[in-house]
C-alpha cells in the first residue's frame, strides 16, 4: 500500500515555568530558566492511503500536538514528518481569521491554497450551504459560537479536498445533525482512498468510524494497530486508572511526568 504520512522519531519539547518572571528571564538568558519537557517523545508510525486512524489518549497526552505537526501548523523539535499531498486540519481553534467574515475566510483559505477566481466562485456556495450558518456568513468570525466556527472550519476543509484530513475534536462542539452530516462527508472522503486522522473523546464515534488506532500515552506511542486490538487495551488502562486511589493516581502522574522531563 502507498504511504500517505511517515512520522519518524518525532519529538516536541516545550518549556514549563513555575513563575511568570521565569519566562521573562528565560527570554534574556535562554537555557537558564524553566524546565523542558516532551509533549511528544520519539514518535514513529506510518499511515497508508485510505487509512482512517483514531488518535486516542487521555488529556494532555499529546494528541493535538501531533495533529498540529502532521498538518504542518507547528514544526517538530526533532525528527521528520513526510506528508504525501496536502494535509488540512479541522480543529475548534483552527486557522479562521477573527476579524474577517465567514465568506472572506473561505476566499482567503482558497487563495492561500492556490485556487483561481473561477474555482473560488464555484466552491463558495457549496461551502456556505454545508456550513449552514445563515446570515452569520457575512459577520466577522469573532462573533461566532464555537459550534458555528466548527461548522465553517469543517465545511472549508472538506470542500478544498485535501489528501489528508486531520480532525481534532471539531465534531464535539457541533450539534448531532451537523456531526452526522460530517460523518457522511468523511465516509465519502474515506471511500475515495484519502487518509483521515480523527481525534475525539467519544469512544463510540471512534469505534464506529476508525479502522486503526494510535494510542498516545503521555507523549509516546503506547500502541498502534487495528482499532479492535488497541481500544480494549486503552479501555482497560482507563478502567484501571479509575480504580486507583487518590494517592496511587498522584504517584502514577508523578512517575509519567518525571519520564517526560528533558534531562539536562
Ligand atoms: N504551546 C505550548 N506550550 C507549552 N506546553 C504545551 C503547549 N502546547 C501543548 N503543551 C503541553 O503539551 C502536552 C500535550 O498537550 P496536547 O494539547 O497535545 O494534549 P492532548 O492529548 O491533545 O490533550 P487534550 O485531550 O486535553 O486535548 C500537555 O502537557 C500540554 O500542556
Amino acid at each position: 500500500m502507498e504511504k500517505s504520512v511517515i512520522v519518524k522519531n518525532v519529538s516536541k519539547k516545550y518549556k514549563m515555568y513555575t513563575k511568570n518572571s521565569e519566562k521573562l528571564l528565560d527570554l534574556i538568558l535562554p537555557k537558564s530558566y524553566g524546565k523542558s519537557f516532551y509533549a511528544l517523545h520519539d514518535i514513529s508510525f506510518e499511515a497508508e492511503k485510505g487509512d482512517v486512524i483514531g488518535i486516542i489518549g487521555v488529556n494532555g497526552s499529546g494528541k493535538s500536538t501531533l495533529s498540529n505537526i502532521i498538518s504542518g501548523i507547528i514544526p517538530p523539535t526533532s525528527g521528520t514528518v513526510q506528508v504525501n499531498g496536502e494535509a488540512s486540519l479541522i480543529a475548534i481553534q483552527s486557522g479562521l481569521k477573527n476579524e474577517l467574515t465567514g465568506r472572506e475566510n473561505i476566499e482567503l483559505k482558497c487563495l492561500m491554497l492556490g485556487f483561481n477566481k473561477k474555482e473560488i466562485i464555484a466552491l463558495t456556495p457549496q461551502i456556505i450551504d454545508f456550513a449552514d450558518i445563515g446570515d452569520f456568513i457575512d459577520q466577522p468570525v469573532k462573533t461566532y459560537s464555537s459550534g458555528m466556527r466548527s461548522r465553517l472550519g469543517f465545511a472549508i476543509s472538506i470542500h478544498i479536498d485535501p489528501d489528508i484530513l486531520v480532525i481534532d475534536e471539531a465534531l464535539s462542539v457541533g450539534d448531532r445533525t451537523f456531526a452526522d452530516k460530517c460523518l457522511d462527508k468523511m465516509n465519502e472522503f474515506k471511500s475515495r482512498g484519502k487518509t483521515i486522522f480523527f481525534i475525539s473523546h467519544s469512544i463510540g464515534q471512534m469505534k464506529k468510524f476508525c479502522e486503526k488506532a494510535l494510542w498516545v500515552q503521555y507523549g509516546h506511542v503506547e500502541q498502534y494497530g487495528l482499532m479492535s486490538e488497541v481500544m480494549p487495551n486503552y479501555e482497560a488502562f482507563i478502567n484501571k486508572y479509575k480504580k486507583m486511589s487518590k494517592a496511587e493516581k498522584q504517584q502514577f502522574k508523578k512517575e509519567v511526568e518525571e519520564k517526560r522531563m528533558v534531562q539536562a
